[in-house]
């Protein structure tokens, strides 16, 4: 079967808290799994007595900002020819932009702050002579983009403020103070071919991600199983917030009151949907498709670029993600952060091929065991046997 087109409808219900003590007694997985997830709601509980408001109504200004910025670069490469469909420059420009702005925003809105951004781009190729053409443009960019957004109080950006807002992000993390986490164009492929992408913002307070916001443009409304793109009443453009112990919300970017959402309450993996990268580079289908086929899943993977995986799976649109990049990539904390809070905190699991939680206070790179699975409380045992049963059956064939 092949992938979905991302449009047959489903109906999802309430979603409920579920614990099997004799189950977890006789099966290490179940232990593994609940540990997990019992790290999960010991943070959420420690953390609810913090509050993260000021960070995170900068964060969604940041995100939303960056977000018109990118739209703009993709509609013009969109309706440019085919020659610069294929050059990269589009996506620099939009890569940078984003990263600039979000940077320039969240140090102005915490100017008695120390500030500490750890994200995907530094400046180091747009300070070269042949490269100024590409720095006019982002600068552009950005100041038009302040400009229009109703920030015209501020001066705008000079070409060195922009390298220096971009060059904030070479932060190391770790565990100890707040750290913002940014990947400013997450699926550059998606961006490219006009599909998925998303602006992805964290911040980690001693180690733990407190806070993600998700910008996904492209993303249905209402949800990418029923989406139609040739019906006007189908909008698009999804951002997604979550922060420790307040549950995740989502509206649309233009700016619709916001409302809470919760992973699918499914619990029989027979109706089950699952996501996976839509660059098969990116994540083994293979392995995927094993994964799913030993759990019962009927229905073909649905296959989208970015952690918009993240924002569907978190209201409910399908419910794994899985994640298996070739052995020895090494995936990068702003490349899950966002995305694990917004799935955590709407009651979803996120874990390693292992079971165990993510670590995102060890640095830049997240270090992980072998791939990343994502799913509702009810479905990761299954999933996790699942898992572990094909890791080693995938082990053997490459023995013999
Ligand atoms: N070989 C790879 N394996 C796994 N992920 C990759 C690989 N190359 C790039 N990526 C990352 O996958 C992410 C997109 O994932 P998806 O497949 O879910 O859309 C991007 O952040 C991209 O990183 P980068 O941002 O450095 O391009
Ligand atoms: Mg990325």
């Amino acid at each position: 079967m092949g992938a979905s087109t991302v449009r047959a409808p489903l109906t999802r219900g309430v979603f409920s808290i579920y614990c099997s003590y004799p189950r977890l007694k006789s099966n290490p997985l179940y232990f593994s799994v609940s540990l997990a997830s019992s790290v999960q709601q010991v943070r959420r509980a420690a953390a609810a007595s913090m509050s993260y408001d000021k960070q995170l109504a900068a964060a969604k200004k940041a995100a939303f900002l960056a977000a018109r910025l990118c739209q703009k670069v993709q509609k013009a490469l969109l309706q440019s020819d085919i020659q610069s469909k294929s050059d990269k420059s589009p996506v620099t420009v939009a890569d940078y932009g984003s990263q600039a702005l979000v940077s320039f925003i969240l140090e102005k809105e915490f100017p008695s702050m120390p500030f500490s951004l750890v994200a995907e781009e530094d400046s180091e190729d747009l300070r070269r002579e042949e490269t100024r053409g590409t720095l006019v443009r982002i600068k552009e960019l950005v100041n038009d983009t302040l400009a229009s957004n109703g920030m015209n109080d501020i001066s705008p950006l000079s070409e060195e403020d922009v390298l220096d807002a971009i060059d904030r992000g070479k932060s190391e993390g770790g565990p100890h103070g707040q750290h913002w986490v940014l990947d400013p164009i997450d699926g550059t492929k998606g961006f490219m071919r006009g599909d998925q992408y998303a602006i992805a913002l964290a911040l980690l307070d001693e180690g733990k991600v407190v806070l993600g916001v998700l910008a996904c443009p492209n993303l249905p409304l209402t949800s990418v199983t029923s989406y139609d793109r040739h019906n006007s009443q189908d909008k698009v453009g999804c951002l997604y917030f979550a922060q420790l112990g307040a549950g995740t919300f989502m509206q649309s970017i233009d700016g619709s009151p916001p409302r809470k959402v919760h992973v699918s309450a499914t619990t029989n993996p027979e109706g089950a949907l699952f996501f996976e990268s839509f660059e098969a580079a990116h994540s083994s289908h293979d392995l995927s498709s094993l994964i799913v086929k030993k759990m019962g899943v009927k229905t073909p993977p649905v296959r989208m670029d970015s952690q918009a995986k993240y924002g569907a799976l978190s209201r409910g649109d399908g419910e794994i993600y899985l994640r298996f990049p070739r052995e020895g990539y090494r995936e990068k904390i702003w490349d899950h952060a966002a995305g694990y809070m917004v799935v955590a905190e709407a009651g979803g699991i996120v874990t390693d091929a292992a079971g165990n939680p993510l670590n995102f206070s060890r640095g830049r790179y997240l270090d992980l065991d072998t791939g990343i699975i994502v799913t509702n409380q009810k479905l990761m045992p299954a999933l996790s046997k699942a898992v572990v049963e094909s890791l080693k059956e995938r082990a053997s064939s490459l023995q013999s």
